[in-house]
């Protein structure tokens, strides 16, 4: 419902701006408590049939995108017998029709020789019986046909462009995907209009709809020709019926107020939107605690009868109201042609058989015959109109379809390799800001603001600062998850901008602060580390322990298979009282949530911050220890001790390589040491707020303050300076020592 009208909106709107305060091209109405504002089409649009002939022509622009599609389906060899079939269905369907009526026609002219001799045909009538009896019995047979070939081919097609959405979104970069235009381009590209069904394959049933429309609408032409021609007033009888059925089809359509016009719904009143909040905060099993724990229940209710008692208006969805208020439309001129229409065959009926009384049967069956045979009629014809008339829309969305490939990454590809040799990444890799200056997209504030550094290969680097100093966002740069606004950052003194993306992070390790647990199994998220390890469960299992993770992840029920976000839901219904359990999982009736401090799923496995952080060490050791090609130069580490409190880490697998430390500083410290002898000189950076045994050992202490580096050096020199970090270190880092 949210996207159906939406999209017509979309199209007829693209080319204009829409301003909902603009009394001019904006028509607001008040629909309860919605503020509904409706775009004007421009006065040269206004004309009849211009907009929606201006609007047919656009199909022209989309066809080199259905061409493309057809291309594509017709590449799917596995559906090529699927489709043959449910093109002959169709087909045969289409002509059902003009035989079912050429049948009926003989039903006439057996009443009118019954008239007429007072004999009946038997031989004609047990034919046309026969014809008609099949033809029903075909209608049934090529129905059960389509349904058994329709739902494999939509299911080919689907999975063809399941494939082709995702690697068009897979690809996209942070500040692209983060683009609210772009959210909307996918949004309407990869929204199906029925939820079942692949754009592809409703434009294609669209398009074989309106062939087959052609080949039903001609012979059921010739049929009614033939067949009514020769009776008294059968083409007035026609002419009625069809006008009726014509005007009975524009009343209804009329309805469809936004139809290519953009427009936007709201409220403003603020009893709604509290009634609402309301209703979530108490549906919401996460603030059932806070409810229960504050005693909120009365207060709650009686706010929610409050808000409902003050509204400014009838309360109701939007388009509730929005049908109500097509139902209360005044009653249009076609719609009362349409009525009288509707009685004029019957008088005129009656006043040709108060002529000719004894033709009084041979009336009744022929305006039977006309009626149905002249509703199938316009059936057929008003469903070509509309067919022909929502394919624009179709193929339109074809079109956005395909362009969401195109959609250019905000961070623009180098060309250069990197690096020239692997071994080379075995001392490390080097990085230098130089003037560095950045704001993020849709940010006025600069987040980093002439920033200059140079580590060099090998070095471990230290980047402290209060919260919000822009220690991430360095990290972040170096990654090239976005590119400074103002400055060069280099790498083995190449700018990062000439150098290969891929390479670049391949070459690169981070584990951040705000470390996001995919809907994986543990096991897939800990080798997301290192992807080509995928398969291998010793190294995830080795990445596991020295992340401090295995013993934990062991106990749960389905170990390194666990899922904590289960991304498929069990379905029950009715299930005994009592059951606690189903297909090996905990029957959990509340929605899906996220606790503080950790995840619960639907599977009620719970973790606490410091065991999700322990994954997310886990993951990062598998790409820098454990990694095939060991091709790692860089360690970037995000507050790597944020979710650890003291106890957790005492918890560490005794058999962890580097579990000597009590401290988590100490740990990661250890992991540096090891990893210069194990993997030789890893260049590493550390952002922290911690000072002490990190920052000791440092080759270059960064003090962020306010997007800015305001003190540079080593630990020791930086406490002969005597600035902002000795202040600060000697206030905190005797808690670490
Ligand atoms: N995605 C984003 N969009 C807009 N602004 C952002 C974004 N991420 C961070 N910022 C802002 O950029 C500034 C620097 O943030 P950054 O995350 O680099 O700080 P930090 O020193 O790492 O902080 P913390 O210690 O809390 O992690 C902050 O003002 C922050 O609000």
């Amino acid at each position: 419902m949210r996207r159906g009208r939406g999209q017509k909106t979309r199209r007829g709107s693209r080319h204009r701006n829409y301003d909902p305060h603009d009394a001019n091209t904006v028509k607001h109405t008040r629909l309860g408590v919605w503020d509904l504002y409706e775009q004007v089409d421009p006065d040269i649009i206004r004309l009849p049939g211009v907009s929606e002939a201006a609007r047919r022509l656009e199909v022209l622009n989309d066809l080199p995108y259905v061409w493309r599609m057809l291309k594509d389906v017709a590449s799917i060899k596995s559906c090529w017998l699927h489709f043959l079939i449910y093109y002959v269905v169709e087909l045969l369907s289409s002509l059902l029709p003009a035989a079912t009526l050429w049948f009926s026609g003989h039903y006439l002219s057996i009443i009118q020789t019954a008239m007429e001799r007072r004999t009946v045909d038997r031989e004609l009538l047990l034919y046309a019986s026969v014809g008609r009896l099949s033809c029903a019995f075909a209608g049934h047979a090529l129905r059960y046909f389509k349904s058994s070939v329709e739902f494999p081919l939509n299911l080919e097609i689907k999975k063809h462009y399941s494939i082709h959405i995702f690697e068009s979104m897979a690809r996209l970069d942070v500040p692209t995907f983060d683009d609210p235009l772009v959210q909307t381009r996918l949004d309407t590209a990869t929204t199906s209009s029925r939820n079942s069904h692949s754009l592809a394959w409703d434009t294609i049933t669209v398009i074989i709809a309106i062939s087959t429309s052609i080949v039903r609408l001609a012979s059921q032409l010739s049929v009614l020709m033939k067949v009514i021609g020769g009776q008294r007033d059968g083409i007035v009888f026609v002419v009625m019926h069809f006008g009726q059925e014509l005007f009975w089809n524009n009343f209804r359509t009329g309805f469809d107020l936004f139809y290519a016009k953009a427009w936007a719904a709201t409220t403003k009143d603020r009893q709604y939107v509290k009634l609402q909040g309301l209703k979530r905060a108490v549906n919401d099993p996460s603030h059932r605690k806070e409810i229960v724990a504050g005693n909120l229940e009365k207060f709650l209710s009686h706010e929610f009868r409050y808000a409902y008692d003050n509204t400014s208006g009838l309360v109701a969805d939007f388009y509730e109201l929005l049908r109500y208020k097509s139902s209360q439309a005044a009653p249009s001129l076609s719609s009362l042609l349409s009525v009288s229409l509707r009685e004029l065959p019957e008088a005129l009926y009656l006043l040709r058989a108060a002529e000719h009384p004894a033709s009084i049967p041979v009336a009744i069956a022929s305006m039977r015959l006309v009626q149905e045979t002249t509703s199938s009629f316009t059936n057929a014809f008003m469903g070509f109109l509309n067919e022909s008339g929502s394919i624009a829309e179709r193929f339109h969305k074809v079109r956005q379809l395909y362009e969401i490939e195109n959609i250019p990454n905000n961070v623009v590809d180098g060309n250069i390799s990197f690096p020239e040799g692997r071994q080379t990444l075995k001392s490390g890799m080097s990085v230098e800001f130089r003037n560095v200056s950045f704001k993020y997209p849709g940010s006025g504030n600069l987040a980093l603001r002439d920033v200059s550094f140079k580590i060099n290969k090998g070095q471990l680097c230290v980047i402290v600062g209060s919260n919000g100093s822009g220690k991430s966002t360095v990290l972040k740069l170096i990654l090239r998850l976005y590119d400074p606004t103002e400055g060069t950052i280099l790498i083995n003194d190449q700018d990062i901008k000439t150098l290969k993306l891929a390479d670049l992070r391949e070459c690169v390790s981070v584990l951040f602060q705000d470390y996001t647990h995919f809907p994986l199994s543990i096991g897939d998220n800990i080798a997301l580390g290192s992807p080509q390890c995928v398969y291998d469960s010793d190294k995830i299992r080795e990445a596991a322990r020295l992340g401090g993770a295995e013993s934990f992840v062991d106990g749960l029920p389905e170990g390194f298979g666990t899922y904590l976000d289960r991304p498929v839901r069990d379905y029950y219904s009715g299930i005994p009282d009592g059951t606690k359990s189903l297909f090996g999982r905990p029957v959990n009736f509340g929605a899906v949530g996220r606790a503080m401090g950790g995840v619960r799923s639907s599977d009620g496995v719970h973790l606490s911050g410091g065991q999700m952080q322990r994954l997310a060490v886990s993951r990062s050791f598998m790409r820098s220890l454990l990694s095939e090609g060991q091709n790692i130069g860089l360690l970037l580490f995000d507050e790597p001790s944020a979710a650890l409190d003291p106890t957790a880490e005492h918890g560490m697998d005794d058999r962890c390589l580097l579990s000597c430390s009590f401290e988590f500083t100490g740990f990661v410290l250890d992991l540096f040491v090891r990893l210069r002898n194990l993997r030789g000189r890893k260049t590493m950076i550390f952002s922290s707020h911690r000072f002490g045994q990190l920052t000791r050992p440092a080759d270059l202490i960064l003090y962020m303050s306010d997007s800015e580096i305001v003190e540079a050096g080593t630990h020791t020199e930086l406490m002969r300076r005597g600035g902002e970090y000795a202040g600060l270190w000697n206030l905190q880092a005797q808690a670490f020592l």
